[in-house]
């Protein structure tokens, strides 16, 4: 049963007290910051504070992972011989360009997964390529880098980025990997941070990346199956089950054909809600 991730939850490493207050939010993942949420002066105690948090641990069953800052940079390969020895469940590597940029973390941390944050030009045409490192597990969207270097205006539909989140989706969805959409800045406007979950979950992402934990509930909501949909894929697969006894390929459930395919798709939303499930009573 996959874990899901509907919302991963930035906190910057150098704020004791919101990593302590992570212990108690409902989030599905944490992406603890040791890159653009944390001031060059403060770096190094964000790394030191970051591993005594870990070592204390109450994190659950919420999946740490932990951004370093980019191997170019002067705290890269202190951040990432520092994450070898954390007790997190993967390093997400700022800035990934292509693959060649995973072959080097990859070297330095020999046993963790590694995940890729999607956040420049080089890095949304790679996409396909860095997908397919062996060592990868997932990427996150940087919407915000993107725009950046870009030079667009997202606006409220994201319509100049829906290329790269597009072409990032399906590079994750080529080679099995989890993906995660872009943060939403406006973190007291819950309305447009709903719209974005519901155009992001549309795209077929897996989840929304956040900065606030009053984002969490919205996000957890609209990343999963809904009631109705656990009803349809039920009965779906009940008359599925029917038909074929009755030597028949296709049913029919609401007016609408059901097919070998949408069974597979009905099977994935009841191990979604399952695995959601058994996040939330651990
Ligand atoms: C945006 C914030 C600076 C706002 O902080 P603050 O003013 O403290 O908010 P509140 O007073 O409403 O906070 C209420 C309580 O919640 C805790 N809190 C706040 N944020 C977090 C958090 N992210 N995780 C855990 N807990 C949090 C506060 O401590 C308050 O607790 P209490 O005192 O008990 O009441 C702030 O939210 C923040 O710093 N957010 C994270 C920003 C961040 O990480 N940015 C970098 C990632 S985004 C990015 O880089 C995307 C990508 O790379 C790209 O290119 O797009
Ligand atoms: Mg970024």
């Amino acid at each position: 049963m996959a874990r899901p991730y509907r919302s991963a939850l930035y906190i910057p490493a150098s704020r004791e007290r919101a990593l302590d207050k992570a212990r108690g939010l409902s989030c599905d993942a944490i992406l603890f910051d040791l890159e653009d949420a944390v001031a060059p002066e403060e770096k190094v105690r964000a790394r030191e504070t970051l591993a005594a948090a870990l070592a204390s641990g109450g994190y659950g069953a919420r999946a740490r992972l932990v951004r370093i800052n980019g191997l170019d940079t002067e705290w890269g390969e202190d951040d990432l011989r520092a994450a070898a020895g954390l007790a997190c469940d993967g390093v997400l590597v700022p800035k990934v360009d292509g693959p060649a940029t995973l072959d080097r973390v990859a070297a330095l941390v020999p046993d963790l997964p590694l995940w890729a944050m999607m956040e420049t030009p080089a890095g949304i045409l790679n996409a396909a390529a860095i997908c397919a490192h062996p060592r990868l597990a997932g990427i996150v969207m940087g919407t915000n880098d993107l725009a950046k270097d870009l030079r667009t205006r997202p606006g409220h539909r994201r319509e100049p980025l829906l290329h790269a989140l597009s072409a990032c989706l399906l590079a994750a969805r080529a080679h099995g990997r989890v993906a995660i959409d872009g943060v939403y800045n406006a973190f007291r406007d819950a309305e447009g941070l709903e719209a974005e979950c519901a155009q992001g979950r549309d795209l077929g992402f897996d989840g929304k990346s956040l900065i606030h934990p009053d984002q969490i509930a919205l996000a957890n909501a609209a990343f999963a199956p809904t009631g109705a949909e656990i009803d349809l894929a039920r009965r779906q697969i009940a008359a599925f089950d029917e038909a074929s006894a009755a030597g028949q390929g296709v049913a029919v459930v609401d007016g609408r054909i059901v097919e070998n395919l949408h069974v597979a798709t009905a099977r994935e939303t009841l191990s979604r809600a399952e695995a959601i499930a058994a996040l939330e009573t651990t």
